[in-house]
């Protein structure tokens, strides 16, 4: 099965290649070059929707399936900080580690070494004009300072209930397990075995 995932981001497109082995996955940006979609809904649903449906109506080809991810870390003792606005929460063009040296701040600005927190992550399907949306979370703690090179974006800070290390130092093979993209992925997979 060939899919287009409508991300740029290269953390979610390894993770959907490991996770999704028997597709052919092809990134939006091999097909129609770089593409800003303007990410200003609000909600993870909102904006995943809007990715997949852009990145649909621009193929123009009826039987593409088209598959996006909305994802991000919500902090709730920090106002649900940074929510939806995970990747550019230290400004538009924020790599990573700003956005995860910001956390720490906000983090320490409270006197916090650690908080809880969870990861959601909106995975929408466009095919044949349709959209579906699954979503999956995955909970634990967030400290106030980054262990481990593993996994990406905000992982060397997340420790996932259950477990005394973070994303970053945990192997790959725990994530997979249950994370957030992994729950909502088998929810797609179930929503495209009717659809297709
Ligand atoms: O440590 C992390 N482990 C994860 O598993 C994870 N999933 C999401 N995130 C964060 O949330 C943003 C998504 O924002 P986002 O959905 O708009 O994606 P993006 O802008 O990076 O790429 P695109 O898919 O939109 O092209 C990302 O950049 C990350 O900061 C994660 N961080
Ligand atoms: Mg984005």
């Amino acid at each position: 099965m060939k899919i287009v995932l409508a991300s740029g981001n290269k953390g979610k497109i390894e993770e959907f290649k490991t996770l999704l082995p028997s597709c052919e996955i092809v990134t939006y940006k091999e097909l129609l070059g770089d593409i800003e979609i303007i990410e200003d809904k609000d909600s993870f649903k909102g904006n995943a929707i809007k990715k997949a449906q852009s990145i649909y109506d621009l193929l123009k080809d009826e039987n593409a399936i088209v598959i996006s991810d909305d994802s991000g870390i919500t902090v709730p003792c920090i106002n649900n900080e940074p929510g939806i606005y995970s990747a550019r929460y230290a400004g538009e063009n924020a790599t990573d580690k700003d956005n995860n040296a910001k956390l720490i701040s906000k983090l320490n600005d409270k006197k916090l070494e650690k908080a809880k927190a969870y990861y959601t992550a909106c995975i929408a399907i466009v095919y044949k004009s349709e959209v579906y949306t699954v979503h999956g979370w995955m909970h634990g703690t967030v400290i106030n300072k980054q262990i481990g090179e593993g996994g990406f974006g905000y992982d060397p800070m997340f420790i996932p209930n259950g477990y005394d290390k973070t994303l970053g130092q945990l192997p790959y093979e725990v994530k997979k397990s249950f994370s957030h993209r992994t729950k909502a992925l088998n929810l797609a997979l179930k929503v495209l075995e009717v659809i297709l």
